[in-house]
């Protein structure tokens, strides 16, 4: 397959390397910036030095920048590999690409004048309706999956042509790739996920112990599935990759900067400092407000994700937070 990857964060660039060099398709692959002068530089270096390091560019990976209609055409697949804050953009110059297209962020967009926050899906409802789409999501840290470490993923889309091309993309020695029709249950699983792990950063850098770390999965579990089935996804989704699966490894893997935000958050740095010592996008930080948002006006109680809009304002002290989370009132564990 041609296979076009538009973003060279980490992310685009572990994929690109993956579908390039792994056994048995090593299919041909271009890795297109937005900036003319870093394609230069990966082209000189054959390494992605800010976003990747240490891992080097296979020979056959093309670089390239310029206008994306140049970068799509003949492809046999288009990624996107931005964060949600580039993928309108994106989505939009694709309007009219008869190609399949696949997003990789993980979110819900910033709210917008007249529009609450949405999430990828959505977007692309909204500015490219006749596009072939969807989703790759999973638990995936990109230095794994570019080291050729054993991933599963999973390609969610209501066109079987975008699953079968994603399969055919990705599937290999090194990443298994699942297929699923429930676009909105994995969008909510990969965008909620990151929130609950700034959640659950901030609980083990407080030191709050084991025992509270699996009651904030476990309950930021029953959050996310609710908030899920209230936007139209299937609840056993969130029993899958995309939930538990990314939940637990972001929740728990020193490798997510989302988790790394809570860390440095219970060492006392604004929430400014945390996010710019990280270099690279934490997207909980940034859909946490719309993740309560679209929860209140569905009626879905989030207390976890409640507790962290709170700290990322500023409006409570972690103890605080906690003691808030640990002094509701006695309910029944179901769903
Ligand atoms: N890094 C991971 O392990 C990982 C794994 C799975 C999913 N994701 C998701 O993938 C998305 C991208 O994450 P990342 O880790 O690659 O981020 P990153 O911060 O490493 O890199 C983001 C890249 O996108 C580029 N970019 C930003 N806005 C752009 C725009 N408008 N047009 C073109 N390029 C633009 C930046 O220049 C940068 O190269 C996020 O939503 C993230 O949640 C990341
Ligand atoms: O580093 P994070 O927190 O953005 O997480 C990366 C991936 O989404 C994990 O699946």
């Amino acid at each position: 397959m041609k296979i076009v990857v538009l973003g060279a964060g980490s992310w685009g660039t572990a994929l690109a390397i993956g579908a390039a060099s792994n056994a048995p398709a090593r299919h041909r692959v271009t890795l297109w910036a937005r900036d003319a002068a870093q394609a230069a530089s990966l082209q000189a270096q054959r390494v992605n030095a800010r976003y990747l390091p240490g891992i080097a560019l296979p020979d056959s990976l093309g670089v390239r920048a310029g206008p994306v209609g140049a970068a799509v055409a003949g492809q046999d697949l288009v990624i996107i590999a931005t964060p949600m804050s580039g993928l309108r953009d994106l989505l939009s110059q694709l309007k009219t690409c008869a190609t399949p297209v696949t997003w990789l962020c993980k979110g819900f967009e910033a709210a917008r004048a007249q529009s609450f926050g949405l999430l990828a899906h959505e977007v692309r409802a909204q500015v490219a309706p006749d596009l072939i789409a969807g989703a790759l999501s999973g638990p995936s840290f990109a230095m794994e999956v570019a080291r050729g470490q054993p991933t599963a993923l999973v390609a969610a889309s209501e066109h079987a042509s975008v699953r079968d091309a994603l399969v055919e993309a990705f599937h290999s020695s090194a990443l298994r790739v699942y297929v699923n029709e429930d676009v909105t249950g994995v969008e909510v699983g990969g965008a909620v996920k990151n929130v609950l792990a700034i959640a659950t950063g901030l609980c083990d850098g407080l030191g709050l112990g084991l025992n509270a770390r699996a009651a904030l999965i476990t309950r930021g579990l029953a959050e996310m599935t609710r908030l899920g089935v209230a936007l139209g996804a299937r609840p056993d989704t969130f029993m899958g990759l995309s939930g538990l699966g990314d939940l637990v490894l972001t929740a728990t893997g020193d490798l997510s900067r989302n988790r790394r935000v809570g860390l440095l958050l219970a060492q006392g740095r604004t929430l400014k400092q945390a996010v710019d010592s990280l270099g690279h996008v934490a997207e909980g930080v940034y859909c946490a407000r719309t993740v309560v948002q679209r929860a209140a006006l569905l009626g879905v109680d989030m207390p976890i994700a409640q507790g962290v809009v709170a700290l990322l304002d500023g409006q409570l002290k972690p103890d605080a937070a906690v003691a808030a989370l640990m002094g509701r009132e006695p309910t029944h564990e179901q769903l």
